[in-house]
This record gives structure tokens, C-alpha cells and sequence, in this order.
């Protein structure tokens, strides 16, 4: 019925062919609740996405971190989605801050990547969130609404994305969003859905969050009625991840 719990694990620009296969050695002994009641996605850098393939837990699936906008074709440097599932990669994330910031990603291009992906059966978490300046100004849900928009405007189906609330500030900072904050904004999220995608989209639609995750703040934050998961960026590449999956039991209880 309700809303799965997931839970991915963003592994960025890290690791080396030997840490990749200690993680998913990791993962792969670990104990966790069923598939039935947390969805386990992790998302290597491409050069690892088929050696993870190839070892990891069928139970845990894999997202890229990124693909290119279009069909593939004279764009070096860049991957498509075409590849992404030729590769058999279900999942990507689109819209990360760090690409929106550092690689000038804007919210219209964003959209576009998201609306080309679905179009090729991928699965998408898209991301969105506020820079520091922008929570301080009071326009913390003007922007992620305006993020959101630029997704909703290019697409009509949304079984196939989980929408991550990402907050700037929080990233790879150890300042995690307090369970509220990020409660206020999911809820906000899930309230613009509503308006602006239908009382079915709202209903389904997994917002999860991320910007410094861990095992000890997790159980706190999964508590929120509008938290349906996480990205967790650090963590993820350390044991603790298994107590972040581990939180989803929390939501079955409550
Ligand atoms: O960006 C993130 C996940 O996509 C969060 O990163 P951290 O968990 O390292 O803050």
C-alpha cells in the first residue's frame, strides 16, 4: 500500500576498484529487513557500475549518478540513458547540487534530463534543495518548488521517480537538516505535489532526504511522517549505511 522506505547510497567521485569491492562485500553480508519493506539502491561511479553489477546483492539495485540530457551521440565525456540501460542500470540521480552548482545544471535542463530518462525506462531520484543564503532568506520552499516545477512541467508519470530533498547546507557539512526542518519541507513538497500533480502523485511519491545522514541521526529523521528514506552521501561508503537501511523498520511500527 503505502509508501516503500528507500534508502540510496551515493557514493559520488570515491573509491578505487578494491574499496568498491570491500562496500558491497559489506552489503552483501549484511543483515537487513526484507526488500518487501525497504527498496536498497546504490550508485556507484560509472567506471564501477558493471563490477557492482556483477557482485551485488540481487535484493539491492543500482543507480548511475548521472546521464546525459538526450539521446547519445557526439557529446564526449558524456553517458546516455540508452547505455545506462543497455547496461542494465534500473536507477539514476539527476539534479544533484553539486552538478546544479559546480557544473551550472539549471532547473529547465534538469527537467529535460529527468523527462529523457523516464522516456527510456530508467528510474530517477531527482534532487533538489537550498543553498544556505537561500534558507536564510526565507525562500526555502520557493526554490525547491521552482525545482520541482521544472521536473513536473516535462513529466506526466510519476511512479518512476523518488524526489530527494537535498538541503545545500547539509551536504558532506555534518550539519544535518533537524528532523522538523526536513519534516516542514517534505511536507511542503508533498502539499505543491498535490496542487500540482494530483492527490495520487502526492500520495505515492517518495520524498526522501539527504545532506549528512548517519546511523545515529536517522532513526529520528525516518520518524517523520513525510521522510519515506534517504541519500546518504558519507555514510554510504562506511557500515553505518546498514543502520541507515536498518531505520525503515521504524516506519513499518509507526
Ligand atoms: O549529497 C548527498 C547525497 O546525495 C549527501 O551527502 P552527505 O551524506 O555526505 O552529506
Amino acid at each position: 500500500m503505502g509508501r516503500k522506505f528507500f534508502v540510496g547510497g551515493n557514493w559520488k567521485c570515491n573509491g578505487t576498484s578494491d574499496e568498491v569491492k570491500k562496500i558491497v562485500t559489506l552489503l552483501n553480508e549484511a543483515e537487513v529487513p526484507s526488500e518487501d519493506d525497504v527498496e536498497v539502491v546504490v550508485s556507484p561511479p560509472f567506471v564501477f557500475l558493471r563490477m557492482v553489477k556483477s557482485l551485488l546483492r540481487p535484493d539491492f539495485s543500482i543507480a548511475a549518478q548521472n546521464c546525459w540530457v538526450r539521446k547519445g551521440g557526439a557529446f564526449t565525456g558524456e553517458v546516455s540513458a540508452e547505455m545506462l540501460v543497455n547496461l542494465g542500470i534500473p536507477w539514476v540521480i539527476l539534479g544533484h547540487s553539486e552538478r546544479r552548482l559546480l557544473l551550472n545544471e539549471s532547473n529547465e535542463f534538469v527537467g529535460d534530463k529527468v523527462a529523457y530518462a523516464l522516456s527510456q525506462g530508467l528510474k530517477v531520484i531527482a534532487c533538489v534543495g537550498e543553498t544556505l543564503e537561500q534558507r536564510e532568506s526565507g525562500s526555502t520552499m520557493a526554490v525547491v518548488a521552482v525545482q520541482t516545477k521544472a521536473i513536473a512541467e516535462r513529466v506526466l508519470n510519476w511512479s518512476n521517480i523518488v524526489l530527494a530533498y537535498e538541503p545545500v547546507w547539509a551536504i558532506g557539512t555534518g550539519k544535518v537538516a533537524t528532523p522538523a526542518q526536513a519534516q516542514e519541507v517534505h511536507y511542503e513538497l508533498r502539499k505543491w505535489l498535490h496542487e500540482n500533480a494530483g492527490a495520487e502523485v502526492a500520495a505515492t511519491t517518495r520524498i526522501i532526504y539527504g545532506g549528512s545522514v548517519n546511523g545515529a541521526n536517522c532513526k529520528e529523521l525516518a520518524a517523520k511522517p513525510d521522510v519515506d528514506g534517504f541519500l546518504v552521501g558519507g555514510a554510504s561508503l562506511k557500515p553505518e549505511f546498514i543502520d541507515i537501511i536498518k531505520s525503515s523498520t521504524l516506519k513499518k511500527s509507526a
